[in-house]
């Protein structure tokens, strides 16, 4: 398979704040790939280091093909444009060095394609939040990127828009454009998604796309919280009263229920829950 991105222990701090922690990650050629986390778990800032307009604190990232495009639709689109969208566009694909008679018509075939053709002389301030987002997804795949990349390119989408979009990230997939997104709530993308990162506590953990709707709950007690930071599989730890509520990859579970019963701990409860349920839990 061809490497596309190869990030190695990438760190990412602000202001102290440790976000993105030692995350070594391949992205390899004409996949669609989600990065998966609870709110504020670092998925934006990731994404921006992986499309090149924030840098690492430290650590590496490679790009193999020196010539690689990349588009990135940020999570919210500049508002304030008050340029027209094929103005615009017309500037991004300018500054990017395309043709002019060949931006003019991709362009055009854009607008159509998201019904933005009939809004096309407005300024873009004066748009909708959904047609803005639009506008934003147009200028990243105006020059036909090899890797695109969407901060929860549904939000702002009427489901209409959202089926529409699925079907072109799936086409663009089918001529070889490889696609990075982010996205809350279980919906229609998990259809088309062929593998998953999750984002936790800093850390990046992959799991099997055939695994990635299940989570085994433990609930457990008489062990201290702090042991579990070193163990592997654990996607999150809640105290609650005198439980604790661990969420686990369905791999890992066994051993570390077995290694909570060697601590002297005590399980109250193991039951699988998906992403979804985690998520509403947290
Ligand atoms: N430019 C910045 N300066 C300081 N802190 C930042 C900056 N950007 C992000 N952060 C902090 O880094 C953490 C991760 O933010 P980020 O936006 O990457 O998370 P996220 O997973 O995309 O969140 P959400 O799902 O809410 O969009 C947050 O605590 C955020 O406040």
């Amino acid at each position: 398979m061809e490497k596309l991105v190869e990030l190695k222990n990438i760190n990412k701090v602000y202001a102290n704040k440790n976000v993105l922690n030692n995350i070594s990650l391949t992205i390899n050629k004409n996949q669609i790939l989600a990065i998966l986390g609870g709110n504020g778990t670092g998925k934006s800032t990731l994404l921006r280091i992986i499309s090149g307009i924030e840098r690492p604190s430290s650590g590496e990232i490679n790009y193999p093909n020196k010539n690689i495009k990349i588009g990135y639709v940020p999570e919210r689109f500049s508002k304030n444009i008050r340029f027209t969208p094929s103005e615009y566009l017309y500037y991004i694909g300018m500054m990017s060095g395309s043709a002019k008679d060949y931006l003019t018509k991709r362009i055009d075939d854009l607008l159509l394609l998201f019904e933005l053709d009939k809004m096309k002389n407005h300024r873009i301030m004066e748009l909708s939040k959904g047609n803005i987002q639009k506008v934003g997804l147009i200028q990243a795949i105006l020059n036909r990127p090899n890797l695109l990349i969407l901060d929860e390119p549904l939000s702002g989408l009427d489901s209409e828009a959202q089926e529409e979009l699925v079907k072109i990230l799936v086409e663009l997939k089918q001529q070889g454009t490889t696609i990075l997104l982010t996205y809350h709530e279980s919906n229609i993308f998990e259809s088309i998604v062929e593998d998953t990162f999750y984002l936790h506590d800093g850390s990046i953990s992959e799991t099997a796309s055939s695994e990635k709707e299940s989570i085994k709950l433990l609930i457990v007690r008489n062990v201290n919280k702090s042991i579990f930071k070193e163990w592997d599989g654990i996607f999150h730890v809640e105290e609650k009263g005198n439980q604790l509520y661990l969420y686990v990859t369905v791999k890992s579970s066994d051993v570390i229920l077995s290694r909570v019963l060697q601590l002297e701990g005590s399980i109250e409860a193991v039951s699988t829950v998906t992403l979804d349920d985690m998520e509403r839990m947290l």
